[in-house]
């Protein structure tokens, strides 16, 4: 493992890595990061080095790692509430799950990720950070078994249609999903509100978190869990599919 340096760094002969000098820190983030600036920085640092030799993000996002992964996550911050427990789903890297670890330790969350190749890097991070408010859970999510969190979180992962079905049962009753989605969200929710439903979710509402802070905001789906529903059984529910009734 190639070590994360605090100083724009030289890996040893012939190998040159990016220190967090290497990438200036946006205001944007130091409104999110607070006092725990420093530690998203390490992280920046990380990803950067580690994160990019082991492929799992893109040498081209190196340089963007703050505006486009870190305070692109760190916003969505906004809309869960304090002390609550979360579940990031897909995590990868550890977006948005770490990103939220380092700006919210008042959360408790479980990163759950089937790759082996990541929750190594995650467990690497979690332990380099020194994050205590984290936890890493090798699997997929409609397979895993957690007790119910208060907020489940996705970016990247899968389309709406998938994901509720396969976050909604990860949520507690009255607990939400929070997707991060691109533009295309409003066109998700109409194609899918009725299996939403039959998932025991409510209406699908879209937020702009970081207006004023970022370009674009970062685009939100909430979807309440309000009831429910034993997973497998949500489709044969589904409005849309019934059979229509004969008079
Ligand atoms: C495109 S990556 C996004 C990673 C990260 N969320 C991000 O925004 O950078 C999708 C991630 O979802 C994970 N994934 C795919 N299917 C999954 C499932 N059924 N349950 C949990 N994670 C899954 C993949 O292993 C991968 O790490």
């Amino acid at each position: 493992m190639i070590e994360s340096r605090h100083d724009a760094g030289d890996s040893g002969p012939g190998v040159t890595l990016p220190g967090p000098s290497s990438f200036p820190v946006p205001s944007s983030a130091t409104e999110i990061f607070g006092e725990r600036l420093e530690l998203a920085e390490r992280f920046v640092s990380l990803l950067a080095t580690d994160g990019v030799v082991r492929g799992l993000i893109g040498p081209r996002e190196a340089p963007r790692l703050w505006e486009r992964h870190l305070v692109n996550c760190g916003v969505m911050g906004s809309l869960i509430p304090s002390g609550a427990s979360v579940i990031d789903v897909g995590s990868g890297a550890g977006l948005p799950g770490l990103v939220l670890a380092i700006s919210r330790p008042d959360l408790v969350i479980t990163l759950v990720e089937p790759l082996a190749r990541r929750t190594v890097f995650l467990d690497e991070a979690v332990a380099s950070l020194e994050l205590d408010n984290v936890t890493v859970v090798r699997g997929r999510a409609e397979e895993v078994d957690l007790p119910g969190a208060d907020v489940v979180t996705a970016r990247a992962v899968a389309a709406l249609d998938k994901l509720a079905g396969w976050c909604l049962p990860l949520a507690s009753v009255g607990g939400r999903l929070l997707a991060m989605k691109g533009s295309s969200a409003a066109e998700e929710i109409a194609a899918n509100q009725d299996l939403v439903s039959s998932l025991g979710g409510g209406e699908a509402v879209i937020h702009l978190c970081g207006v004023g802070l970022i370009d674009p905001p970062t685009t939100v789906v909430e979807i309440i869990k309000e009831r429910h529903v034993v997973p497998g059984k949500a489709r044969r529910e589904a409005p849309s599919r019934r059979k229509p009734r004969r008079r």
